[in-house]
């Protein structure tokens, strides 16, 4: 579970907004006792009258560790607390002098029912040292409850990388902002379930976790029209296309289009479909304006003539989703390509698609963005984790989808998706971002070894959540 439409920062982001408000007269230990008070008070939910365990690393996160340790005590827990080492910042120093129970080290550490993670927060640099990531696994096996302060020590703040953080964190409360590495690569696994406290501190950022949106009931003069048309087009492999075109009737497009020439298989009948037979006749066919948007790249093959229909599309004024081969087909090329386009360009590409169209180095986040940037188009680069980047420098965040999402044709489903959402919702990255939640929730609903037409049939509830 990851909070929705939270703000997400980098460490130094976190730091520079903490400074800030240092800066407005709030001082440090205040702010620490801020934290703390949230960690115990989860922690205290939690553990009811079981024993409880803190480690507390050299830096403020062991500093929020040392106040949590001395609230629970105070509401009458049972509290034994380990130290890593010697305080590191004046906040923990202070702190752990104010904590009077008992303190063993790490290597005389016994396990505890309830065990909280202060060692490492946004501070951690390098991974852990080989014996303290061995202990500190154990005594999270050896826990009925772990819950770690910020983030699990032993991941990357700012990837998720893991560092050698363990498996089992049951809990992990975000302080002030989630991070990147709560949701991306490792981190999504490790977090456990993802709390937040705000701890009252102003945050400016353009990047947030996925949210729930908000979609519109028809009104009760709508018609087809006015609720969007969709034209996919089909290729070399016509049951990709024709996935894409279900999930964007099923996501709530007014009028769906198949545009190709292959043999006609079994409904549905409110599909609709176009003979197009050559980039001319495609050319021709989007040329109509009651096309709202054009799905272009599911099943559509790399051949010369998937590349004139390639061509063809991208000279069409018209909002265009690319996925699949056509992302294969630009390729190196992409970003040039995309910069001269006349209208919005949506991406969809997974990791391996993604690095044959852009280079770059950097995070998830980073690599996104900067492409996002260059082409001037919003991509979706799917995965376990999915960043969602906008040209002008908005990301939300999607982690812990489905699994069993890993199947043919459910990237088919979510650019059909995507092109009911831009039909409906408009430009950028809110469509994007809603059909990536709607995408998950529908992965949700249908349960274990989904298949992809599973999955299309599910939309409409994953819809109903929405209005
Ligand atoms: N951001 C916020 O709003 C707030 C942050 N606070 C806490 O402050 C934390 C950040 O504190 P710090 O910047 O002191 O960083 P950390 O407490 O994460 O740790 C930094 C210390 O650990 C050492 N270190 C890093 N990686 C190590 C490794 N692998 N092995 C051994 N030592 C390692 C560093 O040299 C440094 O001494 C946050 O995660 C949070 O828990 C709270 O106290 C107050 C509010
Ligand atoms: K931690």
């Amino acid at each position: 579970m990851i909070p929705s439409g939270a703000p997400i920062v980098t460490a130094a982001q976190m730091r520079a907004a903490e400074q800030a408000v240092f800066a407005s007269g709030v001082a440090q230990d205040e702010l620490m006792e801020r934290a703390a008070a949230a960690v115990a008070r989860e922690v205290a939910r939690f553990a009811m009258d079981r024993p409880i365990l803190i480690l507390a690393g050299p830096g403020n996160n062991g500093g929020d560790a040392y106040v949590a340790a001395r609230l629970l005590h105070a509401r009458g827990h049972d509290v034994n607390l380990v130290a890593t080492g010697t305080p590191q910042t004046g906040a923990a120093e202070r702190m752990q002098a104010l904590w009077q129970g008992p303190t063993s080290s790490l290597y005389a550490a016994r396990p505890r029912p309830v065990l909280v993670d202060g060692l490492f927060g946004t501070g951690m640099t390098r991974p852990l040292e080989r014996g303290l990531a061995a202990v500190f696994a154990d005594l999270v096996k050896q826990a009925d409850f772990t819950l770690s302060i910020d983030l699990p020590s032993g991941i990357d703040t700012d990837s998720g990388a893991d560092l050698g953080a363990p498996r089992g964190i049951d809990v992990t409360l975000a302080l002030g902002a989630l991070k990147p590495g709560h949701l991306l690569d490792c981190g999504g696994e490790r977090c456990g379930t993802l709390l937040l406290a705000d701890l009252d501190i102003p945050i400016d950022t353009r990047w947030r976790s996925v949210a729930r949106p908000r979609l519109d009931t028809p009104g009760a003069h709508s018609h087809k029209y006015c609720r969007g048309l969709v034209a996919v087009i089909e290729g070399a492999m016509p049951g990709a296309a024709r996935l894409a075109a279900r999930a964007a009737m099923a996501g709530g497009a007014g009028y769906v289009v198949l545009a190709g020439d292959r043999p006609w298989g079994d409904g549905p009948d409110a599909l609709v479909r176009r003979e197009v037979r050559s980039a001319e006749d495609l050319t021709e066919f989007l040329g109509w304006d009651r096309i709202d948007a054009v799905v272009l790249g599911p099943g559509l093959g790399r051949d010369r003539r998937a590349e004139a229909f390639l061509r063809a599309a991208f000279a069409a004024p018209k909002p265009l989703i690319l996925d699949g081969d056509a992302l294969t087909l630009l390729g190196s090329n992409a970003a040039r390509w995309l910069q001269t386009r006349p209208a919005p360009t949506w991406l969809t590409p997974h990791w391996g698609e993604f690095d044959r169209m852009f280079a770059g180095e950097g995070s998830k986040i980073a690599r996104t963005l900067a492409a996002a940037a260059e082409a001037r188009a919003t991509i979706v680069h799917k995965g376990a984790d999915t960043v969602i980047a906008s040209p002008k420098g908005d990301v939300r965040l999607l982690a812990g989808a489905s699994p069993w999402l890993s199947t043919a044709g459910t990237g088919d489903v979510l650019a059909g998706l995507l092109a009911a959402q831009v039909v409906q919702e408009g430009k950028g990255i809110v469509p994007a971002s809603a059909a990536a939640w709607l995408h998950a929730r529908a992965a949700q609903l249908a349960g274990p070894a989904l298949i992809a037409d599973a999955l299309i049939m599910h939309i409409p509830q994953a819809v109903s959540e929405c209005l």
